[in-house]
């Protein structure tokens, strides 16, 4: 059981999707519109793209939650872009960068200096609004993980829409 309900959206024929052992069912965009619609209105706001899938998340509450992950699938190519969009109640949106090779080798920094920098320059908190749009593309997935932690006092539905492109 995942912690927040999931649905997949995809163009037919595309590969597979599947993450964190599980492989959803892939619905159609003609079944559902008003996706569409939202996707066209995505790639408007984003001339260049062009996603052919969506991962949509809801979190009833603040007990829902993502856990730590990156999006790096393979399916996804090497710089997955990633359109996320947010409806409903704001939640936090953490990123975190991965401990570099040098770091978990162990780098020449004291470790006291490591630390203050991983929680200092290391993690990111964006609070995400109804209507948001945030774009993650490059190496975000490489070099970073991410997460929408639980917040005990949040009690309103949040849905989120993540575009993709499946190659
Ligand atoms: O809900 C969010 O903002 C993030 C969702 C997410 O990370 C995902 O679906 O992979
Ligand atoms: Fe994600």
């Amino acid at each position: 059981m995942q912690p927040r309900d999931t649905c997949y959206v995809a163009t037919s024929g595309l590969t597979k999707l599947s993450y964190s052992g599980y492989q959803p069912h892939a619905y159609s965009w003609d079944d559902y519109p008003p996706l569409k619609d939202i996707l066209d209105a995505v790639h408007k706001a984003l001339p260049g793209s062009s996603f052919n899938s969506l991962l949509l998340n809801r979190y009833k509450g603040g007990n829902d939650y993502v856990g730590w992950h990156a999006d790096d699938e393979k399916l996804y190519g090497p710089t997955p872009e990633i359109a996320s969009l947010s409806l409903g109640c704001d939640r936090d949106f953490v990123l975190k960068k991965k401990p570099s090779k040098k770091s978990r080798d162990g780098s020449d920094e004291p470790a006291s200096k490591r630390l203050k920098k991983s929680v200092h320059d290391d993690q990111h908190t964006f609070r995400l609004k109804h209507g948001s749009l945030l774009v993650m593309r490059g190496y975000t997935q490489r070099d970073w993980i991410h997460s929408v932690p639980k917040r005990a006092k949040v009690e309103a539905t949040r849905i989120n829409l993540t575009f993709r492109r499946v190659f």
